[in-house]
């Protein structure tokens, strides 16, 4: 086998088992943040615990390659990775529930300053999805570095339906980021779960009430403005530093507090929100469509060349964007609709065996007498007979 070949194997390899995990994982989370310190790693372990707390299974991925965080917070420095039976590595266990893993213990000292170079990232961040098991879950948290670079974009790329968590704090410039960080998603057809606003208002040290010393509710503000679900705001609390410091998230160390309940509040709004989108995809409340085109005005019905593709997003049957991409020669069609994350496509009525296969797949298919259309009516069409 050429050297080539054999690299291009070993990809399908690993495809394919990064396939057979993310299927496992009921609801993928990427915590982001527009710019560091808004307390992203802080909001994704409590977040993680807290899910744990309540009976769910929960993974708990660190991505940061350059300032992991996560071991010092769960105070779990010292665990290591287990070996299965099956020689396959599995996922650090934290509790009983949950799960976590990151660059950390990998790393030969406390403090090594590792220089990673883009695909040397993505392959990592790969392998800590594909190679690792980490079994089902029905949640898998993952923090993500600040900002939109190598790793938001590599976990978007691989982990296709992942919802995006935005975190920031109240203050102007933190917003800005945000839009920002919506941006991102947009471009990278990531779904928005919704906006937190950390460090929102203050936790007494002394009488444990909460003050206003700072501006706070421009979170909330922010997201009604870019039409993106609000999930709660968690005050500053000097607790939450020492819990963190000390590796005993405050969810758990102190459950009765204002900022646990805060926290807990939050939580139970990912919940409903995770499924809410699970259940609008299922309803068909929201759908990606794909349509092959010819040129950006023409259908295209022979699948011998379909290449390029419109994209659709429809929310409760109304397009709320459109896109346009263009299929790698040598990539498969499901493989192709499934890192689009298209939940459906739309096809001539000629293209029965494609239609049966990606049916077979996972993908719902729509179906046009139409040939010489412009895949804008086609769309307006199809939402009109559903509505
Ligand atoms: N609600 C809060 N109250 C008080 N301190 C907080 C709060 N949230 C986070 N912090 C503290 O702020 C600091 C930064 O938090 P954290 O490391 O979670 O931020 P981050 O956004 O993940 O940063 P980076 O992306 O640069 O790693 C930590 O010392 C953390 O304990």
């Amino acid at each position: 086998m050429s050297v080539k070949k054999e690299k291009s194997a070993i990809l399908d390899q690993q495809d394919k088992k990064l396939k057979e995990q993310l299927s496992k994982i009921k609801h993928k989370i990427m915590v982001m943040s527009g710019k560091g310190g808004v307390g992203k790693s802080t909001v994704a372990v409590n977040i993680a615990v807290g899910l744990s707390l309540q009976d769910f299974m929960v993974g708990l991925l660190d991505v940061d390659l350059h300032g992991p965080s996560i071991p010092k917070m769960l105070g779990a420095r010292d665990l290591k990775l287990t070996r299965r039976p099956d020689g396959r590595l599995g996922a650090i266990k934290y509790s009983p529930n949950l799960k976590f893993l990151s660059i950390e213990p990998l790393l030969p000292a406390e403090d090594s300053a590792i220089i990673w170079r883009g695909p040397i990232k993505i392959s990592a961040i790969r392998q800590f999805i594909g190679d690792i098991d980490w079994g089902e879950l029905d949640y898998l948290v993952i923090d993500a570095p600040p900002g939109t670079g190598d790793e938001p974009l590599t976990v978007a790329k691989t982990i296709p339906d992942a919802y995006a968590l935005i975190v920031t704090t109240p203050q102007e410039v933190s917003l800005i980021d945000v839009k920002k960080s919506i941006k991102f998603c947009q471009k990278v057809k990531m779904r928005i779960l919704g906006l937190i606003e950390n460090m929102s208002g203050f936790i007494c040290p002394h009488c444990g009430k909460p003050l206003d010393l700072f501006k706070r509710g421009g979170g909330q503000k922010l997201a009604e403005e870019m039409g993106i679900r609000f999930l709660g705001k968690i005050p500053v609390d000097p607790r939450v530093v020492d819990t963190g410091d000390r590796g005993k998230p405050i969810v758990g160390a102190y459950p009765e507090s204002l900022t646990a309940q805060a926290f807990e509040e939050v939580i139970r709004n990912i919940i409903s929100a995770t499924e809410e989108m699970h259940k609008e995809v299922l309803e068909e409340k929201y759908m990606r469509i794909a349509v092959p085109i010819a040129t950006p005005q023409k259908f295209e019905a022979n699948p011998e060349k379909f290449d390029l593709f419109a994209l659709y997003d429809i929310e409760n049957n109304k397009l709320l964007v459109k896109d346009v991409a263009k299929k790698p020669e040598n990539q498969a069609l499901v493989d192709f609709l499934q890192e689009q994350v298209a939940t459906h496509i739309l096809l001539h009525a000629s293209n029965t065996s494609v239609a049966d296969e990606l049916t077979s797949q996972g993908i719902r298919v729509f179906i046009t007498e139409e040939i010489e259309a412009n895949p804008d009516n086609l769309i307006h069409t199809l939402l009109s007979q559903r509505g």
